[in-house]
């Protein structure tokens, strides 16, 4: 039968060692049997099933949530499972939820921003999930501009206290994760007023609700703030509303690792950069370049078993279609993003380590490599991101009809993706954050500062110091080149890491061909894109151009046999991909069948309404036909 024999047929045409390419996707051999093993009983355990969540009500839909929640939660304490499993099991839940606001910015936040004491009183308790915590930062009136943030905390040097504060509309809190419905506690961001005096913004630990009945606290309004893209999707999330009227804290809830208030109502600053009150978005920005590999990946596994089990046109002689896969355009949409998929994953492994890096500088109190991390950050969470959601949509489009099915997984990857792009810094506020930290290290060309890290290339490029000059006189004017120069400079990190990955000791039959294979159609499908701007500058030339399209065309060929086994090696379940299309067994087209006929509308034969609304148009038209 088509889809078992083509897949199988794939599979015996792989040229290297996939099990071994599972290792390099996976990071070591000990995570791919963590992450393999923590998959399957997600996949075989009821609880987390998730094919009817498109098909849900909100509420129900939110129910089903918080059971899967709070049986994570139980597997976790029964099975005793590490911090990495416990992260991987949350991977493949799939489904957003409280907890990761709670154990993905509440607590790196206290970790990051909190003192000692502070850390030792309330650590334990988020733990233990005595408290539940969300990061309250944006505003109904401001997201991206932090600075611009209206909420206030006032100290009181009466009571020793701090007066947490709505005091307009657009200083209500609107957004956060796990606020609407679940939080106990916030870390709110506001601004600090010590007698009349703004101080800029802060971070308070926040009580919103009480630990026994869950009603919010005296002063406090909340609620979660409605229905968001698609079915299914990150509706799983209660994002929230939040006001404060005059709510009234201990002055030891301000986060005060960066700066203390003292009893006497006197700001005392520490040694550590005042950036660090950004800190939780660094981690968080780092862990979503990670995602985005996996993302990606996913709908591209999806794509590509879809490609090589669909067939159309071409007849051959035995009688059948040709295999969609085979078709070049196909291969030139699909394949640049199996490459990318790949490219973002060394990526995101890189930053996880210069992440740890800059984090055991500032134990040491060296903060000189923060505004690179700052920049590598943002920059790459803004690239990969952008990419992942072009690149999901593209492999619906891959799928043909078919893929606009909830069934075949995509839509609502999509839809939950996407927010990627916004949440954690929007992608062109975060580049522009790069471009100023690119023009800044041009600045400092001349000084005799020579550039490192990621940026040592500009010290051999002479023509930069001109560019210094230009931007010099009209930052805001050339913002829109600036983000494209701030894209160029984060696809150079993609492309230097992957080749860095392929320097390293690489084992396997045929694995380091197949990886030099995509890292080499990463960057000439990146040239081909820009290939305008490449021309335009005298980079390259015609004939160079030409040259590297014919050699683009040349590493699809000799990826195509592999195809099938480069998406095996992300070593995804059926449960995990939750698409017909992407089954690994390829039999697509009896599950699609078989799908459609669990839909509630095919519950009965003749519809709901039937009687009232199609019936007398029906008879309506009898009527006017006998007329
Ligand atoms: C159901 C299953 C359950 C299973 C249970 C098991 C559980 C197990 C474990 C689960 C683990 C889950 C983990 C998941 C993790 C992730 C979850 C992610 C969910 C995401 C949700 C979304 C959250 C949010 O969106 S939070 C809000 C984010 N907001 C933003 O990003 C705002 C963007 N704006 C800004 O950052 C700033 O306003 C900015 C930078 C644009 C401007 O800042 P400014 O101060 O106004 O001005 P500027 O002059 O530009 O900067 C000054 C100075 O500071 C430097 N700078 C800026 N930012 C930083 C920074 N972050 N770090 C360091 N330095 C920074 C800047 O460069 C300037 O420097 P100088 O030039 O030297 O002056
Ligand atoms: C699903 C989801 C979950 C979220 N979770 C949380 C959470 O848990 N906690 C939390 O605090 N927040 C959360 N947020 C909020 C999120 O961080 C903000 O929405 C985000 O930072 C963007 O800010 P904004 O909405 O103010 O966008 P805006 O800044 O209003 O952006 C609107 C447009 O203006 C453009 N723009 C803005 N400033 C500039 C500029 N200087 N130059 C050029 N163009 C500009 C942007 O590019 C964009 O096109 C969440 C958001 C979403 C969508």
């Amino acid at each position: 039968m088509a889809g078992f024999d083509d897949l199988a047929s794939e599979r015996s045409k792989a040229q290297f060692d996939v099990e071994e390419m599972k290792v390099i996707w996976a990071g070591s051999r000990h995570t791919l049997e963590v992450s393999d093993r923590i998959s399957r009983l997600v996949a075989n355990d009821p609880v987390f099933r998730k094919d009817t969540r498109t098909m849900l009500s909100r509420k129900d839909l939110f129910k089903n949530t918080l059971r899967k929640a709070a049986h994570a939660w139980k597997r976790i304490i029964e099975l005793r499972l590490s911090e990495e499993e416990a992260a991987e099991l949350r991977f493949y839940v799939d489904e957003p939820a409280f907890m990761d606001l709670h154990w993905g910015m509440f607590i790196p936040t206290i970790k990051g921003q909190g003192t000692e004491e502070q850390q030792q009183k309330w650590l334990p308790l988020a733990y233990k999930m005595k408290i539940i915590g969300c990061y309250a930062q944006t505003e109904l009136g401001h997201g991206s501009n932090v600075q611009g943030l209206e909420t206030t905390a006032t100290f009181d040097p009466q009571t020793d206290e701090f007066i947490i504060h709505s005091p307009t509309l657009t200083s209500s809190k609107w957004w956060p994760g796990g606020l609407g419905k679940v939080s106990t506690h916030a870390v709110v961001y506001g601004r600090l007023i010590i007698d009349s005096k703004d101080y800029g913004v802060n971070g308070f630990i926040v009580q919103l609700r009480s630990l026994d009945d869950h009603l919010p606290l005296p002063g406090i309004t909340i609620g979660d703030i409605g229905m968001k893209f698609g079915s299914g999707a990150y509706n799983t999330m209660d994002n929230g509303v939040l006001r404060f009227d005059h709510v009234r804290i201990p002055r030891d809830q301000m986060l005060m690792r960066v700066s203390q208030v003292t009893r006497e109502g006197k700001l005392v600053q520490s040694n550590v950069p005042w950036q660090l009150v950004y800190g939780t978005m660094v981690y968080v920005r780092q862990k979503i370049v990670s995602d985005a590999s996996c993302a990606l990946s996913r709908a591209v596994c999806i794509a590509t078993r879809y490609s090589a089990v669909r067939r159309q046109f071409g007849l051959q002689s035995n009688g059948i279609e040709t295999q969609v896969i085979d078709y070049k355009t196909q291969q030139s949409r699909l394949f640049p993003l199996l490459a990318s998929a790949y490219a973002f994953r060394f990526v995101g492994e890189w930053l996880k380590w210069l992440y740890m890096d800059v984090n055991q500088r500032l134990q040491a109190s060296d903060f000189s490599t923060l505004p690179e991390a700052h920049a590598c950050t943002a920059g790459l969470k803004s690239l990969t991101t952008s990419a992942t959601a072009d690149g999901i949509e593209e492999c619906r489009k891959l799928c043909g009809g078919h893929g606009y099915l909830c069934s075949s997984g995509l839509p609502e990857l999509f839809a939950v993706y996407i927010p990627a792009c916004t949440y954690e810094g929007d992608n062109i506020v975060l580049l522009l954050q790069v471009a100023r930290f690119l023009i800044k290290t041009v600045s400092q060309l001349g000084s005799g500062k020579e550039p490192v890290g990621t940026t040592v290339y500009m010290g051999r490029v002479e023509q930069l110091m001109q560019c210094h000059c230009a931007v010099q006189k009209g930052f805001l004017e050339l913002s829109a080149d600036l983000v494209q120069a701030a894209v160029a400079h984060c696809q150079l990190i993609v492309v230097s890491k992957f080749i860095e990955k392929l320097q390293q000791d690489i084992p396997g039959k045929g694995v380091k061909g197949q990886l030099e294979a995509l890292c080499n159609i990463y960057a000439l499908f990146i040239l081909h894109k820009h290939l305008g701007d490449f021309l335009s500058t005298g980079c390259i030339t015609p004939k160079q151009a030409s040259l590297a399209n014919a050699q683009l065309r040349s590493l699809y060929s000799q990826v195509r046999p592999n195809a099938i086994a480069l998406v095996d090696a992300f070593n995804y379940t059926d449960h995990y991909l939750s698409s017909v299309l992407g089954r690994y067994d390829g039999n697509v087209y009896p599950k699609l069948y078989e799908e459609a006929w669990k839909d509630p509308l095919n519950d009965s034969v003749v519809p709901d309404g039937y009687q009232e609304y199609i019936q007398p148009i029906l008879k309506q038209q009898l009527r006017n036909a006998r007329l």
